[in-house]
């Protein structure tokens, strides 16, 4: 046997450096927010959610709900400064959010101790009212707001405080925001973040802005779709404690927000589960560790799933193939471009078999990544052999099975799986319905498509269909949080491929 050389064990480049702390230590110089959804509660729940380790200097105490402040209380300036102090004589602070400074006194405690101290990491959450209209900042202390944004590296104003701190009315749309947040950074030379949380529309988007070259252009736009819920209490409180937390490990402001950013959408989408209040209820800060349970990640891929299997019931496609209407040339198609998708698909159950954690695993992928061949030889033998169809591979298959592989070939086994069961998934949905509504119509032998409507009846690809499920549900588990925001994306496109195939022969054949 030849003899095997190892590289040094002290070489960076056997184990690459991270930009920063696996676990940052973030302190958040913030008031408190009784009632969980804003503050510094906010702030310690997303440092945690973010896997940081959560400090909390309180500036100020609120009395408040889900309806709105009803009372402010700011205690001694000089009791902030021993909190602060106590943090900073003890423990190295890898990052810091300032949130809620209720008045000109805090800031310029906060502001001397941040010259002193110099954190790596400073976010500034510009807090000066509630979505509620109440004041959290008195309107005297806006000066000194101001000296307080050049110590900081990132600012996360709302439109109505991006508009105060530069004296300018409300930005109406998201052009003028952009070009708000422009000049801020400029003026005080750091990072603005724009947000779209006050804008109308279907669209909720936030850009990272820096005019001095430190980002890879001066706007970066991380687009996302806006959650229909009232329940939005503190996600600004929520957004620049993650964006600190994330930082300080990261070290790149663009893959920080594209981190936070996924997740503060699904903690939007599940607060109507927290049931917390009557008002504006507070965001699931720990939706992921929920749906972390068995069955609970798969319970999220399916809330992706439906709308995408609403859509495609509704194709002509499926309703044609259902009445027996589906032209024989776009039957044809649909066919041709199955065995074609296939056959790709059979290299990337091929791939989550090679990745697989255990053999029951590697022997199901690679019983599947068999079937796939057979069922494609099945295809040409039995249902193309005597049919004309257009020839090649289709726009759509070709950009679904190029997904697919792109996925397999960088992707971790949990991703790679998220991305194949939309296939199985959608496909079994799809085919339950479309057997069901044949047989309550009596399953004639004269529907044109009877035998293949037949098919869909299979057992045993139900069967597997409950397994894959169950293996992937299982990945999600042992993943990363960074990997089950990348599972969920793979899925969600594949669930999107999945419409545009069913809906190809319309616009192909
Ligand atoms: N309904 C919504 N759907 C999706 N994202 C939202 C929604 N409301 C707010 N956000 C997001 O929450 C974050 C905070 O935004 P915003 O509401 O503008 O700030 P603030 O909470 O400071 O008033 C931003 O990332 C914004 O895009
Ligand atoms: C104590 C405290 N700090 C900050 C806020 C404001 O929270 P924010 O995240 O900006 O969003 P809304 O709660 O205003 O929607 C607060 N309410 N309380």
């Amino acid at each position: 046997m030849p003899a095997l050389s190892y590289p040094s064990l002290s070489s960076s480049s056997v184990y690459p450096l991270a930009a920063g702390r696996d676990a940052p230590r973030v302190l958040s110089i913030a008031g408190s927010d009784p009632s969980g959804g804003a503050g510094i509660q906010a702030d310690l729940k997303s440092i945690s959610a973010h896997g940081g380790y959560g400090m909390a200097a309180i500036t100020a105490l609120t009395a408040q709900n889900t309806l709105g402040v009803s009372a402010v209380h700011v205690p001694p300036v000089e009791f902030l400064r021993q909190q602060l102090n106590a943090i900073s004589s003890d423990i190295a602070i890898d990052a810091v959010k300032i949130g809620m400074l209720g008045d000109a006194g805090v800031i310029l405690v906060v502001r001397e101790w941040l010259e002193e101290v110099r954190p790596a990491v400073v976010v500034l959450d510009p807090v000066m009212v509630a979505t509620s209209g109440d004041r959290l900042l008195t309107e005297s202390a806006g000066e000194a707001l101001r000296s307080l944004l050049p110590l900081a590296d990132l600012i996360t104003p709302n439109l109505p405080e991006l508009a105060m701190l530069l004296g300018e009315p409300e930005a109406a749309d998201w052009a003028s925001a952009l070009d708000q947040g422009k000049r801020l950074a400029a003026e005080y030379g750091n990072t603005v973040l724009v947000k779209g949380g006050h804008l109308a529309g279907s669209e909720c988007p936030d850009a990272l802005v820096n005019t001095s070259g430190l980002l890879r252009q001066d706007v970066v736009e991380v687009a996302g779709p806006r959650i229909a819920t009232k329940n939005s209490h503190g996600t600004g409180c929520s957004l620049s404690s993650a964006l600190a937390t994330v930082q300080a490990r990261t070290g790149d402001w663009e893959a920080s927000l594209r981190e936070v950013k996924p997740w503060l959408l699904q903690a939007l989408v599940d607060s109507s589960k927290l049931e917390v209040g009557s008002g504006n209820g507070p965001v699931d800060h720990f939706h992921h560790q929920r749906s972390l349970r068995p069955g609970g990640f798969a319970a999220t891929m399916w809330k992706e799933a439906v709308p995408e299997l609403e859509k495609i019931h509704e194709l002509d496609f499926i309703q044609e193939l259902q009445s027996g209407q589906l032209p024989e040339s776009a039957f044809s198609y649909y066919l041709a471009q199955d065995a074609i998708y296939l056959n790709g698909y059979s290299r990337v159950l091929a791939r989550a078999g090679a990745l697989a954690p255990t053999e029951e695993e590697q022997l199901f992928w690679a019983m599947g990544s068999r079937q796939c061949l057979e069922v494609e030889s099945e295809l040409h033998r039995n249902w193309l052999s005597t049919r004309e169809a257009s020839g090649g591979t289709g726009p759509v298959t070709k950009a679904y099975v190029d997904h697919l592989l792109a996925t397999s070939a960088s992707g971790s086994y949990a991703v790679v799986l998220a991305a194949i069961l939309p296939c199985y998934w959608l496909y079994a949905e799809v085919g339950q319905k479309l057997h069901a509504a044949f047989v309550d119509a009596g399953a004639s032998t004269d529907h044109p498509y009877a035998e293949w409507l037949r098919t869909y009846a299979d057992e045993e690809f139900a069967s597997a269909t409950r397994a894959a499920i169950k293996f992937t549900d299982a990945a999600a588990i042992a993943a990363s949080g960074r990997e089950r925001v990348e599972m969920l994306q793979a899925f969600s496109q594949s669930c999107r491929y999945e419409t545009a195939f069913f809906d190809a022969p319309r616009l192909y054949a």
